[in-house]
């Protein structure tokens, strides 16, 4: 088989340094292209140079260029980039892989309407880990049912600009389809003040930013005389991107849709 051609969004990012790097250990993947914003000091050098490798990819800054050159394009930036990458991808008939979080419903359906026409990979997790604790999430709460208030906790670096992670809000739907919540109505995020007593039909959301924690997260079902945690902690972003890796492959040749690191991983 041949490689999967991929272009890096955002290489110069934190996540899209990891890419590179993964891109560059993974035999199934060949680095194509490597871009970054307009203005960036990266431009014009070595996609390697971040992460002090040679890989004969110089960065660029224009998308189209980049996404011509590949099969799918690999997005870890922001949403306003997201959306205008997955224009292009969908202009040039490309596959993507989303692990950019922090969308609103309307950017959502635009990447929806997209996957009518080509393949994405939408995950706010691409980690191994953290989507077999979505499946033993779903396994707790089903067996836990009613008496137990469900807490959501997740605490990353300082530098994230999303809140609660796009993880914690994956959690708390499993948790609500589940459970048969409305996460619309039913989810607090964050408590201050004379707030009353805590209703048992709620979700609560709790988010910690410091330092250089790269991702934790934890589900709390607390009882009467017992509670339980479930807890997942990311030491390094290379599952991330591995599992981005994984993804690119996994999109080769598929038809249009939208699907999730849980198709990825025939977790389903
Ligand atoms: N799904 C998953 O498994 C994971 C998802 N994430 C998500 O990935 C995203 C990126 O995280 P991280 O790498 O830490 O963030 P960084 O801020 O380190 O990197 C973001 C990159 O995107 C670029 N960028 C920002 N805005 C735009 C834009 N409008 N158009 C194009 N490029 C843009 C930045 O460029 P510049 O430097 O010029 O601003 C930078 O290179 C976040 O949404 C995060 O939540 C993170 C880890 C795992
Ligand atoms: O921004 C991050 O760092 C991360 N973002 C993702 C999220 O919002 O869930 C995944 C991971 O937690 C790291």
């Amino acid at each position: 088989m041949k490689p999967v051609r991929v272009a890096i969004a955002g290489a110069g990012g934190r996540m899209g340094r990891m890419l590179v790097e993964a891109a560059l250990e993974d035999p199934g993947i060949e680095l194509a292209a490597a871009f970054v914003r307009p203005g960036s000091e990266w431009i014009g050098r070595d996609a390697g140079d971040p992460i002090g490798r040679s890989t004969g990819v110089l960065i660029g800054e224009d998308p189209e260029t980049a996404v011509a050159a590949a099969d799918c394009v690999i997005d870890f930036t922001r949403p306003g980039g997201t959306v205008g990458l997955v224009r292009v991808a969908q202009r040039l008939g490309k596959s993507v892989v989303i692990g950019t979080t922090g969308f609103d419903a309307e950017q959502r359906a635009l990447i929806e309407q997209a996957a009518k026409e080509i393949p994405i990979v939408l995950a706010p997790n691409m980690a191994v880990g953290v989507n077999v604790v979505f499946r033993l999430l779903e396994g707790a709460a089903a067996l836990l049912g009613e008496g137990y208030d469900v807490e959501v906790i997740e605490a990353h670096h300082r530098n994230k600009v999303d809140a609660p992670s796009g993880t914690a809000l994956e959690m708390g739907r499993i948790l609500a389809r589940v459970l048969g919540l409305d996460l619309e109505r039913e989810a607090v995020y964050g408590r201050q003040g004379e707030v009353g007593v805590r209703p048992s039909r709620q979700i609560g959301f709790s988010t910690i930013r410091g330092g250089d924690i790269v991702g934790d997260h934890t589900v709390l079902f607390a009882g009467t005389g017992e509670r339980i945690e479930i807890t997942h902690r990311s030491q390094s972003r290379m599952p991330y991107a591995v599992g981005a890796m994984r993804a690119a492959r996994f999109l080769q040749g598929r038809p249009p849709g939208l699907y999730d690191m849980r198709d990825v991983l025939g977790l389903r």
